[in-house]
């Protein structure tokens, strides 16, 4: 008998934003799904994210200064889900967590065909981000199916010679997006308030020493009094500590506990400039039309910065100060900026990723069928 179902593995809150279309979308087409939550975010909930009523394995695995050991953990503790009577006919990782690459571990070990959803980003640089560049790396050339959001990601694909089928598709980021503004109020015209920034700092990349530039180019942009800075932080207490350490306590920086997706998408878009170095929010800004600067040297989503809608600053303090003033000050430059763009997808991505998985997995059954016979 060839098995059916297909698992999503989910580690991390953006994982969750990400699948949640994919598994609605795969339901939709009646295919059975179920998911593996791996630990690495622990307060995850599922609920939050519409995935509550699905059924679920809970692999407990805590996660570690050490990804690597994070990802060895998922791979030992998935590994006998997916051996008999419960293996699934697809697993399913997205993007660059180490979840995802224990998940496509595991995958190999126990000879699961493995899907990936935000294959292809590359930074081309294997120490920004690390470890999910390299993550990236390894998982898509373990997978047989591969969801590129964007063409220029799945040349990323075909560059490297990858023996999986190619798919572009969008990024399911979108689709979330859309969902969440279809429960907002509409958006309120300007309403003469003080300009507001919204600022996210969590890459490892960001952590401890590396947060104090940024820190400085927010402490000299909160001395102007017209300026409102909010800075939401981190569910990771070890990423929310430097902040707090830094920013806590000054009168015009208000420190924001992490938000759920709806509120978060709602700050954003209130927000006359994001700072971020967020994966996601590259991809949601521009959908918004609010104008981000990427706290980073290099990303693997170039495509915001072609479209106009983001600027990669890194972390200078007085770059990110100047590039803030100048936004401020430069109606038109800020325009140019503000105009909604969908570099990443149409908000499409989930159902053609599912019509993919379906027509695979009919492939996949006619294979086994004519081995039988
Ligand atoms: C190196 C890298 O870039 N890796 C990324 C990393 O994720 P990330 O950098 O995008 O992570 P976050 O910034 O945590 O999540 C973002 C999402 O969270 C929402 N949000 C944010 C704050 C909040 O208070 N409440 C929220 O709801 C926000 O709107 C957005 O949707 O892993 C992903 C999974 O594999 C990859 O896709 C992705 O490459």
């Amino acid at each position: 008998m060839p098995h059916t179902s297909v698992m999503l593995l989910v580690g991390t809150r953006p994982e969750a934003i990400k699948l949640a279309p994919v598994a609605e979308a795969l339901v939709a087409r009646k295919m059975r799904v179920i998911l593996a939550f791996t630990g690495q975010h622990p307060n995850l909930d599922p609920a939050a994210y519409g995935l509550g009523n699905l059924p679920a394995l809970r692999l407990r695995c805590r996660s570690q200064d050490d990804p690597r050991l994070h990802a060895e953990a998922v791979a030992a503790t998935l590994a006998p889900h997916l051996r008999g009577e419960g293996r699934p006919a697809l697993l399913i990782v997205q993007g660059d967590t180490s979840s995802a690459l224990g998940g496509a571990l595991a995958a190999e070990a126990a000879g699961v065909p493995l899907g990936h959803v935000e294959a292809g980003l590359r930074s081309h640089d294997p120490s920004l981000p690390w470890p999910e560049e390299g993550n990236r790396v390894a998982i898509d050339r373990l997978a047989s199916l591969l969801f590129a959001p964007t063409a220029d990601n799945a040349a990323n694909l075909a560059d490297e010679g990858l023996g999986g089928e190619v798919h572009v598709t969008g990024n399911t980021a979108i689709d979330a997006l859309f969902a969440v503004l279809g429960h907002l109020p509409p958006r309120r015209a300007e309403s003469g308030g003080l300009p507001h920034l919204l600022v996210t700092c969590h890459r490892r990349e960001n952590w401890g020493t590396a947060f104090t530039p940024i820190a400085m180019a927010l402490t000299e942009l909160a001395r102007s009094p017209w300026l409102k800075i909010d800075v939401v932080l981190h569910g990771n207490p070890a990423v929310a500590s430097s902040a707090r350490l830094l920013l806590g306590g000054h009168p015009r920086l208000r420190l924001i506990p992490p938000m759920d997706h709806r509120s978060m998408i709602g700050a954003m878009r209130s927000a006359q400039l994001v700072l971020s170095d967020s994966g996601g929010i590259q991809e949601e800004a521009p959908a918004l039309g609010v104008p981000l600067l990427v706290l980073r040297s290099k990303t693997e989503r170039p495509e915001g910065i072609a479209s106009g809608n983001s600027i990669l600053v890194g972390c200078d303090r007085d770059r990110i100060v100047s590039e803030v003033r100048r936004l401020l000050d430069d109606g038109a430059a800020y325009r140019a900026m503000a105009v909604p763009a969908l570099p990443f997808g149409d908000g499409k991505a989930a159902p053609r990723i599912a019509a993919i998985v379906e027509e695979w997995l009919v492939r996949q059954r006619g294979r086994h069928a004519a081995h039988v016979a």
